[in-house]
């Protein structure tokens, strides 16, 4: 018998309807205060999780023991649910409840389990499911579970959670008492409030699920994008591994005796030390050179879709998985799979990367089917994982299995023999790209370039050499302001101005004692000094802590050499 054909006749007690006069002294009686504040929490809140926060704070009435909320078990909810297991949406899940009542729902027991997750078929709130209402006023209208007689659930009354005809999921309150006679009125009352509640539950969770799902696939647009830029970069580059120092001597030698078997590999190496380089080169060099080579960077993925980056989805498995999503590991089968930044895993995925590490298989979500891949994992780090591991925040396993072959590549400043060669590498390559006649490099370009300690290492000297060659103009190259594009870093000068600001003034002329400056050089050095002492007190000329003081001449001075020089404020 369904609960529908359950819900009592107004004979065996009496139900009125609004038109009831008896319902209006109901009316006065009853606070609705707590019903409207709870109303405009739900309208304010943009996320389900601040939904269900609100929601747990409800449910209070009159007799009210308990209320509960459950979600469609596949409606994935950030943060508060796992993703769920195929035929999931075949299940309810307990999200919200609150009241005095005891025990609570995880005890309660249904013919499968307890209350936490409910089958459709469940007598009690299964036929919400169908989009029906359905309530009890008292003990003998409902077949009442052991539970609900043991702790003296009298009643309830249950609404479907629905949008646009689409089920989110089932709201219930049970009461402490029969709801008849002189209290049916207020039931009623209730089951007005509750439709209302409902209604208004389900528009909220309708847009926040609407809104997580376009965060999540603006996210996975991110990340295609940017797999599809590395891709189309990777493609073009002009890859080879320029440098002889013995540091990088020795590297390669470990990859040529490494790259043909399938050992996992782990790089380590500061940033832009050229760990992607490498991990293409073992690729290159190996058996699997025909297969894909692809990249993840651990880093730049969000914490919510990396189950997903790594093995895909079923379309529906969750809100936001509106089609079928390929993982990396699928696409690199028969290749390589680069894990870029792999001390950027969180801990809870860990596990099941070892898994797959471990067993070649894995099941995208929603799909518990297993899949077999064969991939070769390259992984590379800049940061000290054997301390992460230390601190608890990589598992140690994961750890051991990925180091099987550990590979340091060295930084560019335990490496400065190389600088001429890739200095010269980047200037001719950036001179291709631009389209420019390509400038010389000089022997002081050379020194200016060793003599700095390049904290962002290759990537840092292809930076600079880039911005010389733009600037170049057809001109010579200028070295002179290396590390002051780095962001938080201050930069760290070229020797042959040191004890002299760190300015942008064109080349000086080198003699063995020092620069020498020539009169326009020394110009433009003062213009910018001056400009400097401007910024650093907010443009103040005068006063305490004001740039003339700074500069230590008189405001005056000051005064006519801004306009000298026809210096303004920037706007701001
Ligand atoms: N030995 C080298 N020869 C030529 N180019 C190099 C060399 N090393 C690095 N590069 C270039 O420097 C840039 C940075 O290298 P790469 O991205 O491989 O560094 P990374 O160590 O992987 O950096 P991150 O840790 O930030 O991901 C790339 O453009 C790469 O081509």
């Amino acid at each position: 018998m369904s609960m529908k054909d359950r819900t009592p006749s107004p004979s065996a007690s009496r139900i009125p309807d609004d038109q009831d006069p008896q319902l209006i002294p109901t009316l006065h009686s009853v606070d609705v205060s707590p019903f409207l504040d709870l109303m405009l929490g739900i309208a304010r809140e943009r996320t389900i999780e601040g939904i269900l926060r609100v929601t747990k704070r409800t449910y209070r009435g009159r007799h009210v023991i308990f209320g509960g909320l459950w979600i469609v078990a596949s409606l994935r909810i950030t943060g508060t649910s796992d993703y769920s297991a195929p035929g999931a949406d075949r299940k309810l899940r307990l999200m919200a409840f609150s009241g005095a009542g005891k025990p609570r729902p995880a005890i309660w027991r249904h013919k499968e389990g307890t209350y936490d997750l409910v089958p459709f078929s469940d007598p009690l709130l299964g036929p919400c499911t169908k989009g029906e209402p359905s309530y009890a006023a008292s003990g003998d209208q409902w077949d009442r579970p052991d539970w609900a007689v043991e702790y003296g659930y009298h009643a309830y009354s249950a609404f479907p959670i629905m949008h646009k005809d689409e089920l989110l999921g089932v709201m219930a309150v049970f009461y402490d008492r029969p709801m008849v006679d002189e209290l049916a009125d207020m039931l009623l009352m209730h089951r007005k409030m509750h439709k209302i509640y409902a209604d208004s539950l389900a528009a909220a969770v309708a847009n926040a699920a609407a809104f997580d799902e376009i965060q999540t696939l603006r996210r996975e647009l991110e990340l295609e994008n940017e797999h599809l830029r590395r891709a189309v970069r990777t493609a073009h580059a002009d890859d080879h591994i320029v440098g002889n120092a013995p540091a990088l001597h020795k590297v390669m030698e470990q990859i040529e005796v490494v790259a043909p078997t399938d050992a996992t590999v782990l790089i380590l190496g500061e940033s832009g030390t050229g760990k992607e380089l490498l991990a293409e080169a073992i690729h290159k060099r190996s058996h699997r050179r025909m297969g894909p080579l692809v990249r993840v960077n651990c880093s730049a993925v969000p914490h919510e879709l990396f189950e997903s980056e790594f093995f895909g989805h079923i379309k529906g498995s969750f809100t936001g998985a509106v089609r079928d999503r390929t993982g990396r590991f699928l696409m690199a089968d028969g290749g390589t799979l680069f894990l870029d930044e792999v001390g950027e895993i969180p801990l809870e995925l860990q596990g099941k990367l070892l898994r797959v590490l471990q067993e070649g298989t894995f099941e995208p979500i929603g799909d518990d089917r297993p899949r077999k891949v064969d991939v070769r994992i390259v992984a590379a780090t800049n940061r000290d994982l054997a301390a992460d591991v230390e601190a608890g925040l990589f598992r140690q396993d994961l750890y051991f299995r990925l180091s099987v072959f550990p590979l340091h590549n060295p930084p560019l400043r335990e490496r400065l023999e190389d600088i001429p060669v890739l200095a010269h590498h980047f200037v001719s390559n950036a001179a291709r790209r631009l389209g420019v006649t390509e400038p010389k490099l000089h022997y002081r370009h050379i020194q200016q370039l060793q003599a700095y300690d390049w904290p962002g290492n290759v990537r840092e000297l292809q930076n600079e050499i880039e911005r010389a060659v733009i600037m170049s103009h057809n001109g010579g190259l200028e070295f002179n302001r290396l590390g002051a594009h780095r962001i938080g870093t201050p930069p760290s000068g070229t020797p042959h101005l040191s004890g002299t600001p760190h300015l942008h003034a064109a080349t000086p002329a080198y003699t063995p004692d020092g620069p020498l400056y020539t009169e326009m050089q020394m110009e433009e050095l003062h213009r910018e000094n001056t400009v400097r002492a401007l910024e650093a007190c907010g443009w103040r000329v005068q006063g305490e802590g004001g740039a003339a003081e700074l500069l230590g001449i008189k405001p005056t001075t000051l005064q006519s050499r801004i306009k000298k020089y026809g210096l303004k404020k920037p706007a701001a």
